[in-house]
């Protein structure tokens, strides 16, 4: 071969080894990119047309106007706790009572726009305890608000609410025993006798399921119309799960406190079972019966969505608000005026708000008559209607208050 194709031929065979060396060098230097390239801050800059993160569907708005209808003794205080402090974070207004109805819309009366404190309107945010009533409601509300509600085992229900007068009137605990020679339908209060979340959601608590079940399926219609969500208190984080999804709230925003638990001992060892199964003759639990079942259940299917357990959520909520570990003790009676039949916590920094106690976390475990009371002095003060004269109520309602004695924070 020629002296000029011999090095001709060896030129090629150089230029095939660096092409080689080349493209081996290039694919690590791609592949090093690909892979460790995220965490390098100039990645962005090479790489300027990579693809957003991939995402499920483009982030709702969070849903601002919401209805929570507060019945008794179902977990609604912790359920209104969570809804003030997102009002008050998004800077909404919260429709609150005028002082002549104390912290219920002056229940047990059917609800009516007019018990609404001036300041506080028009609402975007309602959630204290009233007797629902639709019409009344959606004067008040702006159109598109979110009805909620909150439900609980009917026997385990009404073993709270018992408990809770049962201090106030030991009398009472022979009623357990003979209800039907004490009842009198009709009677003032008589609701918190018989099928109080019936009468709460605006229904006729003495109607009873076996001789009136037409009547019980229209209002369970009713409901579920009206409500996108009725919580269930035996699944509570579950029912958090599909509350955030229905108001694409975020995680922070239903991290809560658990609150109004009453220490192991002021719990009845048992209710008789009559009153518990609701026998024949004592029907104690007819519409929460069917509203529980169906509700339960699909609250249930979202046990498989990632809910953080109760544990966690609680301990969670602690820690962002600052108060790393709120501590649930009977004898914690700071934030609970009610003494030692409630669990109040213990803040660090101590009762008066002092020391690492934050705001937050103050507000994480306030109360409900003291936190209703801090916002109408906040919304007052908010739109200066301070210096106009209450409007007194043609027909100032009965102060039920006085009439069944209890404490300040109301059943
Ligand atoms: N997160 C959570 N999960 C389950 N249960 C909870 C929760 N928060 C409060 N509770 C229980 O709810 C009862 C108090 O209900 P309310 O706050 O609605 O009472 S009230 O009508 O406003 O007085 C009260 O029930 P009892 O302890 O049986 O009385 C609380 O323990």
């Amino acid at each position: 071969m020629p002296p000029i194709l011999q090095r001709l031929q060896q030129a090629t065979k150089m230029m095939t080894r660096r092409k080689i060396l080349l493209l081996v060098l290039g694919c690590s230097t791609v592949s090093l990119l690909i892979h460790q390239g995220a965490q390098l801050s100039w990645y962005p800059k090479l790489f300027p047309l990579s693809c957003p993160p991939l995402r499920e569907s483009p982030p709702r708005p969070k849903h601002m106007t919401v209805a929570f209808l507060k019945t008794h003794k179902t977990a609604g205080t912790t359920v209104q706790n969570i809804l003030f402090r997102f009002a008050e974070r998004h800077n909404l207004t919260v429709a609150l009572p005028h002082p002549s109805c104390e912290h219920q819309f002056c229940y047990p009366r059917n609800f009516s726009a007019h018990f609404v404190h001036p300041a506080t309107r028009p609402p975007q945010v309602l959630a204290s305890h009233l007797r629902f009533d639709r019409a009344e409601l959606e004067r008040l509300m702006p159109p598109g608000t979110i009805y909620v509600t909150i439900l609980r085992e009917p026997a385990a229900m009404f073993e709270s609410l018992f408990s809770y007068y049962n201090q106030y009137c030991p009398a009472f605990r022979p009623f357990l025993h003979a209800p039907e020679a004490y009842y009198r339908a009709g009677e003032h209060f008589a609701m918190f006798a018989h099928n109080t979340l019936a009468y709460d959601l605006g229904g006729d608590n003495e109607r009873s399921p076996r001789n009136d079940a037409a009547y019980l399926e229209g209002l369970i219609r009713q409901v579920e119309e009206v409500f996108s969500l009725v919580m269930i208190a035996e699944y509570f984080d579950e029912s958090l799960v599909l509350l955030r999804r229905l108001l694409a709230w975020d995680l922070d925003d239903v991290l809560y406190a658990k609150l109004n638990a009453r220490a192991a001992s002021s719990r009845l060892a048992a209710i008789p079972a009559a009153l518990a199964q609701g026998g024949a003759r004592w029907p104690l639990r007819p519409l929460q019966r069917h509203l529980l079942a169906p509700r339960g259940a699909r609250a249930g299917a979202a046990r498989g969505s990632p809910a953080p357990s109760p544990p966690l959520l609680r301990r969670q909520a602690g820690s962002e608000a600052g108060c790393a570990d709120p501590h649930q003790t009977a004898s914690a009676v700071a934030a609970q005026p009610q003494g030692g039949q409630i669990m109040g916590y213990d803040l660090p920094g101590g009762a008066g708000g002092a020391g690492p106690a934050t705001e937050a976390c103050i507000k994480l475990a306030m109360p409900e008559v003291q936190y209703s009371n801090y916002l109408l002095r906040k919304q007052k003060r908010r739109v200066s209607v301070r210096a106009r004269p209450e409007p007194v109520l043609d027909n100032p309602p009965p102060r039920p208050i006085r009439a069944l004695p209890r404490g300040p924070q109301g059943p």
